[in-house]
């Protein structure tokens, strides 16, 4: 399988190249140069498989060339070893149509374990062979720094460089990266939003005088593994509703729309995805996107929800590009106005293509409470306000009562006791697996939100390429 770049203008790579590369030279996403596509009775052979097994068959033709079946069975159980849940991603029943797919059983309380936990032995994998380093540059709101910090730490050959927008997670997330004591992991807090975070990492990419000193990665779903790892738990719960014999519809949380368009992938793999809900907080743009066609960005707002507080979100372009008629010239000019105006019309070719499987709803502060509360009186379920965003969605939807919806619970409610205690009256407990938390002594560096305080941060501090 070889991977090619949204924007048509890098070297199309193989799955080992994509994975180290993260972001293409071009400023685009790689993606496969096709969707393989299971037959209806292959979907049906993996009922009922343990979830290591389903990751295997799920995720082998995206890495054929790079790993063999037996070397990814070996990652994947090894990944999926370290959740406390045997089945990795339960499904929890809360009325005839509404279901949750728990997502936060892996060691840092988030869906980001799943990709991560793999993406981590990947790399380890791919530099051993390369005899190669990385240097690991990521932004985050506050859940994939903590999944990428444990996936990573303390790594022969790998230095991670994390930025998180100071002041704007929850101090659970927070504490997760940064009490993390490792030589090779450096956290930074820089002033600003995560898209400012983000928009650094991105510039690093395309920044020659690092590219050329330092092998720079990425964690974040700009990096396709990261999305094929995450492709699996639809097809686990879908099995488990009656798939490939029935349909089923997601609601998906949204922020940097990575998550969304991992079951987008899976609906082109052959899964009988009937619709996949875009639930977004007050930061609305990808719901005024698929809406109204308009992708104009304003000033990110701090809510109750700040993982999903993105306005810019990278894998909308995977989307484009795809749904759009993957048009990588065409597509290049569009994401260049785009960076020069921070707004863009969606094409009619690009609306057409999203609304045969996307929908999307937004939920202001009162209604993620209502949410939230709904959960825990109706169903003695505690969710975290980021699930609550997409349970809203999914209750509000108009979908065919005969099609179960499943939310996706995208973290653990104890990384936000401050909203759910609002909701609920009661302070969800972190579960023990995580420690003294609140013991351990924190650090990490603050910067202003300029990129060239970051660049030479990560020049003194990072090893040079091997
Ligand atoms: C808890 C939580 N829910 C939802 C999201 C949104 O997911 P995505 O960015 O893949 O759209 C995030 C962050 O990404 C998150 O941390
Ligand atoms: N919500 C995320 C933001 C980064 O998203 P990613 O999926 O692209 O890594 C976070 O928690 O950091």
């Amino acid at each position: 399988m070889d991977y090619i770049s949204t924007r048509g203008g890098a070297p199309a790579l193989d799955f080992e190249g994509a994975t180290l590369a993260g972001l293409a030279s071009d400023g685009g996403l790689y993606l496969p140069r096709h969707w393989p596509r299971f037959s209806e009775g292959e979907i049906a052979a993996m009922a009922g498989l343990p979830y290591a097994e389903l990751a295997t068959r799920v995720m082998l033709p995206f890495v054929e060339g790079s790993l063999t079946e037996e070397e990814l069975r070996a990652l994947c159980q090894q990944a999926y070893g370290r959740f406390s849940h045997d089945a990795v991603t339960p499904l929890v029943q809360l009325d005839e149509q509404q279901w949750l797919l728990e997502l936060f059983h892996g060691p840092t309380l988030a869906f980001k374990d799943v990709a991560l936990q793999l993406l981590g032995l990947l790399f380890e994998t791919f530099l051993s062979r390369r005899k190669s380093n990385l240097t690991i540059i990521g932004a985050t709101s506050g859940d994939t720094g903590s999944a990428a910090i444990d996936a990573v730490a303390g790594r022969e050959g790998v230095d991670i460089f994390m930025l998180h927008p100071r002041g704007r997670v929850s101090e659970v997330q927070r504490r997760q990266m940064t009490t993390v004591r490792a030589p090779n992991v450096h956290n930074i807090a820089i002033e600003g939003s995560f898209d400012d975070a983000q928009a650094m990492v991105k510039r690093m990419f395309g920044d020659q005088g690092m590219t050329s000193r330092f092998n720079i990665g990425a964690v974040n779903s700009i990096n396709w593994a990261r999305l094929m790892a995450q492709v699996v738990y639809y097809f686990a719960a879908a099995l488990q509703l009656g798939a490939p014999h029935r349909q089923v519809a997601f609601s998906v949380p949204t922020g940097n729309f990575g998550d969304v368009f991992a079951g987008y992938v899976s609906a082109q793999m052959g899964l009988p995805v009937a619709q996949l809900i875009v639930a977004t907080n007050v930061n609305d743009i990808l719901h005024r996107a698929l809406s109204q066609g308009d992708y104009s960005t304003g000033i990110v707002t701090p809510t109750a929800t700040p993982s999903m507080d993105i306005q810019i979100s990278s894998n909308f372009e995977r989307l484009l590009f795809d749904a759009g008629g993957r048009d990588g010239k065409a597509l290049a000019e569009q994401m260049r106005g785009f960076e020069a105006s921070k707004a863009m019309q969606l094409t009619n070719t690009q609306r057409e293509g999203a609304a045969g499987l996307f929908t999307s709803a937004r939920a202001d502060g009162e209604e993620v409470l209502q949410a939230l509360r709904w959960a825990y009186d109706h169903a003695g379920e505690m969710i975290d306000p980021h699930t609550a965003v997409g349970l809203h969605a999914a209750r509000t939807s108009e979908i065919d009562r005969a099609i179960p919806v499943v939310t996706l619970a995208t973290a653990h409610p104890a990384k936000f006791p401050e909203a759910v205690e609002r909701a609920t009256g009661i302070r969800p407990a972190l579960p023990s697996r995580v420690g003294d938390l609140f013991a351990r002594e924190e650090a990490y560096t603050e910067l202003p939100g300029e990129y060239e305080a970051v660049r030479d941060f990560v020049s003194q501090h990072a090893s040079p390429a091997a």
